[in-house]
């Protein structure tokens, strides 16, 4: 394809975006349809749709509108690129631009649309993070780096992927992180992964799981499992008897097949059939995940203030189910990728006061949107009791 084509059917894609449909869904289809597109194809498409969700607004501005033409123009200009060369008519890139398009002139923009943030979200962000608030929605704006957790020898992983043309830099801060620098498109086919010796996973969440404290034996629930990514992180870290949990069983589908590829045993309790109680449960509570829209910018869009407050019910509920299954001198971790306090800090008094009173807390930790990881959080709560965890 053509970078001009590239960029119609970006557009395509936009327009249906933009009319409601699932992002994922949008181009999983447009890839099935468009088999003359080749995976280098595939990949710039997608870059260009993530790119423009992602700026949704200040692209919207720059382009004088707000659909998939407008937007796609719009990312042009903010990235100094002449619309001229794309926008041909030619083949099948999109037809040349109208004399109102070229002479678009951008006004000024309020914060929320600098920041490429919802109206109503702007203040709740401020409210959480303060002068963080910033950086974090500019920092959304941008691509995520991808990050893989190392089973194991962290240096020996990096060589093997190495060795496949996979080149990846260790994290910082967060001793089981590789930072992927080069072909992280090659990863998922790559011997390495297939081996279980690294795993997709996010530097902050692997972070959150390295501050639990765990020693071998302690009987650990993992009760908002989903995939599996933070019960495999714990097998990964210490011989533990590991249950994994889930409102919706189907979402634990592929956990089997992902444990036996890491080596390690997890048991699975779908709905009712949880029994007994734990050292440590584990809340990866369901949230407005408003830490990782770099790699979900559609969500950014999609939440609404109804929406956000279901979400904090849900969680106070999910915390109260969790916290009857905590041994006396056990711990709950909660833990959400979002940025925001209603669903983050504003929990925990909303524990204290009913299913966990009399429990400590730790002081919570957050991780902001940035290089280094996405937005995440953590909050320890401690059952008092014998033989604490
Ligand atoms: C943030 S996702 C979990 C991601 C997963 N822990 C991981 O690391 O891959 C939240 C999960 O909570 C589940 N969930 C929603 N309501 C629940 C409930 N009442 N009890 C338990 N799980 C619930 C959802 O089905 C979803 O899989």
């Amino acid at each position: 394809m053509t970078p001009g084509a590239r960029a119609a059917a970006a557009i395509a894609a936009l327009d249906a975006i933009v009319a409601g449909a699932p992002a994922e869904q949008v181009l999983t289809r447009w890839g099935r349809s468009a088999r003359y597109a080749g995976s280098g194809d595939r990949a710039a498409v997608r870059d260009l749709v993530y790119d423009a969700l992602r700026k949704r607004r200040s692209a919207g501005a720059a382009g004088g509108g707000s659909d998939g033409r407008a937007l796609i123009l719009g990312l042009l200009r903010l990235s100094g690129d002449s619309a001229g060369t794309l926008f041909t008519g030619e083949g099948h890139a999109p037809s040349p631009l109208t004399a109102e398009e070229a002479g678009h002139q951008t006004g000024p923009l309020t914060d929320a649309e600098r920041l490429d943030c919802p109206d109503w979200l702007l203040p709740l962000v401020r409210d959480s993070l303060g002068i963080a608030a910033e950086p974090a929605l500019l920092a959304l704006r941008e691509r995520a780096t991808v990050f893989l957790r190392a089973r194991g020898d962290r240096a020996a992983a990096a060589a093997s992927l190495a060795d496949e043309g996979i080149a990846t830099r260790p994290h910082p801060n967060v001793s089981t992180a590789l930072e992927v620098i080069a072909n992280a498109r090659k990863i998922q086919s790559s011997e390495s992964y297939g081996k279980g010796l690294v795993e997709l996973q996010d530097a902050s969440s692997q972070g959150a799981i390295l501050d639990l404290p765990l020693r071998p034996g302690l009987r650990v629930l993992d009760y908002c499992a989903g995939g599996g990514g933070k019960a495999l992180a714990l097998a990964a870290r210490e011989r533990l008897e590991i249950v994994a949990h889930d409102a919706d069983p189907r979402r634990m589908a592929d956990l089997p097949d992902r444990a036996a590829r890491a080596g390690a045993e997890i048991a699975i309790a779908r709905p009712g059939e949880l029994s007994g109680d734990f050292d440590l449960v584990v809340v990866d509570a369901p949230c407005s995940g408003s830490g990782t829209w770099r790699r979900t910018p559609d969500a950014k869009w999609r939440l609404t203030p109804d929406r956000l407050d279901d979400l904090c019910r849900l969680q106070r509920r999910i915390v109260a189910e969790a916290a009857a299954r905590v041994r006396p001198g056990g711990r709950l971790a909660y833990m959400t990728c979002s940025l925001l306090s209603t669903e983050n800090e504003d929990i925990v008094p909303h524990a204290l006061a009913g299913p966990c009173a009399g429990w400590d807390a730790l002081p919570p930790r957050r991780w902001q949107p940035d290089g280094a990881g996405d937005g995440f959080f953590l909050a320890q709560l401690v059952r008092p009791g014998a033989a604490p965890v």
